[in-house]
């Protein structure tokens, strides 16, 4: 099995080698799984129970105080899944797989997405706060949840206010946002992409970014599949996922496919952005345009593909 992951696009990282490591290891654990499926879940939770990461545990904080996930799923077929604005769910990447598997919809959200996970055993109630996340919840001092109004003039300050404004990223990475996780897998027949996350620090209760949005966050077809990171509000205006897979469907490799559409992203939104690539025979790609975004990958023709060490920090 053919694995690329990435651990989020921003600023500088925090600790690059230990979560190079994690990033490794989830890898590693989608490289022995049976289908495409399984790999991009067993990739993904991995990541998801880290705490060093913006999916799962160590989820951004929203503005009424609540970690809620995300996270969707395509496959080669079609096959599509999402899950939606999640309290206390770690694994927002198996209720995404269930929304595929189990039920005749494409996205679920909110408290009946966490229902869908309790009734077919995905665990629920989880805390998601992390030490981390703990401590820079501490230093806000948000409005009362009923005051919508605001909450919103509070967390225009982060936001940029304008929607065209939201570009400025500045300072966002100190709250670790940025490190939304996603997979790409391929058994050389079928493939499937996979994107999950907390969202945004202090964004509006309830608001949800690209990640669960197919095309935008996550997109899959027979030529391969690709999962984006970066500012949720961005990524949707252009379908960053699926600009990458249809530079794919017109030949290109996952490498050109992968700058192409970080290229067209930055020119259309000016902002800031990452995107894996992986095609139908197992090549991989990459691109940001952010300070950096982390890889690791066990792919076709790549260096790694021998020792399986699957590492690429960038
Ligand atoms: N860091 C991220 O990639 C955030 C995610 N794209 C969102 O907007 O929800």
């Amino acid at each position: 099995m053919y694995v690329i992951a990435h651990g989020g696009a921003g600023g500088p990282v925090d600790e690059p080698v230990p979560r190079q490591a994690v990033l490794d290891e989830a890898v590693d654990a989608g490289r022995t799984a049976a289908t495409p499926l399984d790999a991009v879940v067993e990739t993904v939770r991995v990541l998801e129970s880290s705490p060093r990461f913006n999916a799962g545990v160590g989820g951004s904080v929203q503005s009424d105080g609540v970690v809620r996930t995300d996270a969707g799923v395509m496959t080669s077929d079609r096959s599509v899944g999402a899950a939606s604005s999640m309290p206390g769910v770690e694994h927002a990447s198996e209720v995404a797989r269930l929304v595929m598997e189990e039920t005749p919809h494409v996205c679920v959200a909110g408290v009946h997405a966490v229902d869908l996970a309790d009734a077919y055993d995905v665990p629920v109630g989880v805390d998601l706060w992390s030490e981390r996340t703990r401590e820079q919840w501490a230093d806000e001092d948000p409005p009362a949840n009923d005051d919508v109004r605001s909450q919103l003039e509070w967390l225009r300050e982060d936001f940029g206010g304008a929607p065209e404004g939201d570009s400025s990223n500045e300072g966002r990475d100190a709250h670790h946002e940025s490190d939304t996780v996603g997979a790409v897998a391929t058994d050389g027949e079928t493939v499937a992409a996979l994107t999950s996350t907390g969202g945004r620090w202090r964004a509006l209760a309830g608001r949800v970014g690209d990640v669960p949005q197919v095309g935008s966050g996550f997109f899959c077809t027979h030529a391969g599949g690709a999962s984006s990171t970066g500012s949720g509000e961005d990524i949707v205006r252009v379908t960053l996922a699926r600009r990458a897979v249809d530079h794919l469907e017109l030949g290109r490799d996952p490498q050109e496919a992968a700058e192409l559409a970080i290229e067209e992203f930055e020119d259309i939104t000016g902002s800031d952005a990452g995107v894996v690539v992986m095609d139908a025979e197992g090549r991989a790609g990459s691109a940001f345009n952010s300070d950096a975004m982390q890889t690791a990958r066990y792919a076709h023709g790549s260096d790694d593909e021998d020792d399986g060490s699957g590492a690429s920090e960038e």
